[in-house]
């Protein structure tokens, strides 16, 4: 799992080879400290370079070996050991170095990198922290607020960045290996006392307490409820405050809380669930690695209510080109300037220039003719949706994917209003479409492997977690949502406040609550539904009796704020007043 040869004549190349990712497996690590005995010992070796098979450093630790009995021989060692070496150890990396990937890095004396490389110590974002030094070596090397800011973000940095922050020492253009090992050759024989990180005094400002202080609230904020935020910055503390030794030892401590915790291994299930609906198969045998999508250059979103305004803004963000029907005058011009007002925002935040340019308007369904995949946006109304279909069906070019954004209502009942029902899939956002990663693919019985490939390939380009689904009422995600709006309800009608309840699923690690994210959506959707599935009786007495519906516990609440024209926060008013 790791290949030692030696290379210009006095340069032990050390190769990690565990496919695909270059994962620290058991034999992963056997294998690297093997590799690294034989370099020390080999006195034609003057100088060592580590690198990754395959265009990658590392991945990091093995993931799948955690909650299994872990073997082999431990990473901190394995570091410690390459940074005590006499010879200088120069890390190549490629492509990625992640979680204990660059904490590997950090303990080799030299680090260059590619300049489409990524760096990150990622752990937080698997409920763990760096454990293999990584939170005591980092500060030392490019200072507490740098080193918080990544360890607790898990956020991957650039080549370029990596190099301003003092992380690696060279960043190149050309073949990595090959430049790491002019690298090695030039330093070979040089003293290596600045070279060891764990050796640095860590950089620290005078007010240390105020400055955690400071960092613990912004964290305990952000983080919502998660510990391994709260663990990292407690661990850099260390780095901070302790020497090097004791610091090591906190670090251990506090990962051993988080290592079994409930929420590092929702996390991790999480990490590889989300991989695995890539691999989404059809009930036709058709599946991901069989069907072959088209690429994608032009789309079209119809109706520009809340989700098309987002759906439109996500799609301009992924460098489409993308028209943006709406018909509806009032709406079209509201939409705009809302559009427009989102992807500065978003540009803002980004430090990049808003992709103003790549949205042209029209109020007129023919402009949609020569693009290659259409998202019907427009108001969950059966009715409204067929005749837009119908329409697409007519207008749009021999081969144009139409897609439905419907969150509820029959795919495959649209798909029977166009001559092409095989082209016709659901691409169903959540909202807000242009923040949300989740995207159901959802396919008709008639949808053909293409389309449900080109969905699910353009989600995955739009930075979503594409999955497919099957057609039925609700889908998954609306399915899984309802009995958690059903409770929601039911704690208003056991009196609770909207705002009581979202407080407490905000504390436990919500983005949003309840309320504010059906405000946020639009109440109406789900009124709309609700008629549909013969839910709602106005007029009813209220009491119990009226409290049961079809056999079941219901709460009309969502259903009186509607019958007022409360919609949420497109009409200035819904569970909340805006
Ligand atoms: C007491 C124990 C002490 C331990 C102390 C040390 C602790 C260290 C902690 C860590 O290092 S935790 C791991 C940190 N690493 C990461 O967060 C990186 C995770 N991986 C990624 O971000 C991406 O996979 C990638 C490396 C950027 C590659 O992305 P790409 O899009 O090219 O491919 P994927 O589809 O994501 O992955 C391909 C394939 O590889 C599997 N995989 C990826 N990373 C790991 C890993 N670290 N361990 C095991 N397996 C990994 C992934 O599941 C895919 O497999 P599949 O079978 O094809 O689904």
């Amino acid at each position: 799992m790791a290949q030692f040869a030696r290379v210009s004549r006095s340069v032990g190349l050390i190769t990690l080879q565990n496919p695909p990712v270059n994962a620290l497996s058991a034999l992963a690590r056997q294998g690297i400290v093997d590799a690294v005995k034989r370099a020390l010992s080999d006195p034609k070796v003057k100088s060592v370079v580590i690198c990754g098979q395959n265009g990658i450093f590392c991945g990091g630790a093995d993931i799948k070996e955690f909650g299994t009995n872990i073997t082999g021989p431990p990473l901190v060692p394995m570091i410690h050991a390459i940074e005590a070496s006499n010879k200088p150890v120069v890390a190549a990396i490629e492509g990625s170095a992640f979680g204990g990937g660059l904490e590997l890095a950090l303990g080799c004396h030299y680090r260059v990198a590619h300049s489409k490389a990524k760096l990150g110590l990622t752990e937080v974002t698997l409920g763990l922290l760096p454990a293999a030094g990584g939170t005591q070596r980092l500060p030392r090397l490019i200072g507490v607020p740098a080193a918080l800011n990544l360890i607790t973000t898990g956020r991957h940095v650039t080549a370029a960045e990596a190099l301003q922050l003092g992380i690696v020492d060279q960043v190149t253009d050309h073949n990595t290996v090959d430049e790491a090992v002019k690298f090695a050759l030039s330093v070979a024989g040089k003293s290596l006392d600045a070279r060891r990180i764990s050796t640095y005094p860590c950089p620290c400002p005078s007010d240390v307490d105020a400055l955690f202080e400071e960092v613990m609230q912004k964290v305990r904020q952000s983080a919502r409820g998660a510990i391994a935020p709260i663990a990292c910055v407690q661990a850099v503390r260390a780095a901070a405050t302790l020497p090097y030794s004791q610091g090591m030892e906190r670090e251990q401590e506090l990962m051993a809380t988080l290592f079994t915790s409930g929420q590092a291994r929702a996390l991790q299930y999480c990490f590889f669930a989300q991989r695995a609906v890539g691999r989404w198969s059809m009930p036709s045998g058709a599946r991901w690695d069989t069907s072959k999508p088209r690429s994608i250059h032009k789309a079209a979103v119809i109706g520009l209510g809340t989700m098309g305004r987002g759906i439109a803004v996500a799609l301009a963000q992924t460098g489409l080109s993308v028209v943006a029907v709406e018909t509806q005058e009032k709406q079209f011009m509201e939409a705009k300037k809302m559009v427009s007002g989102m992807m500065e925002r978003g540009a803002k935040r980004h430090g990049t220039a808003p992709p103003l340019d790549k949205i042209t308007y029209s109020q007129n369904i023919q402009a949609v003719a020569d693009v290659d995949l259409v998202i019907e946006a427009v108001f969950e109304d059966m009715a409204l949706k067929e005749k837009v279909f119908q329409q697409l069906s007519t207008i749009c070019k021999q081969g144009t994917f139409l897609c439905t954004n419907t969150s509820a209502l029959d795919v495959d009942h649209l798909a029977s209003q166009t001559r092409n029902p095989e082209l016709v899939v659901g691409m169903h956002f959540f909202a807000p479409a242009h923040v949300m990663k989740l995207l159901e693919v959802v396919y008709g019985p008639r949808s053909s492997p293409q389309a449900v490939a080109t969905a699910m390939q353009l989600g995955k380009k739009m930075g979503k977690v594409s999955v497919a689904v099957g057609n039925c009422r609700g889908f998954v995600g609306n399915r899984m949502l309802k009995p958690y709006l059903e409770q929601a309800l039911f704690l208003l009608e056991e009196g609770a406040t909207p705002e009581l309840v979202d407080g407490a699923l905000e504390e436990f690690g919500f983005a949003l609550g309840v309320f504010k994210m059906s405000d946020l959506s639009g109440l109406d959707v789900g009124w709309k539904v609700r008629k549909g599935d013969g839910l709602v009786e106005p007029g009813l007495a209220s009491g119990p009796s009226a409290r049961i519906r079809q056999g079941r516990r219901y709460s009309p609440l969502g259903d009186l704020l509607c019958e007022q024209g409360r919609f949420g926060q497109k009409t200035g008013q819904g569970w909340y007043r805006y």
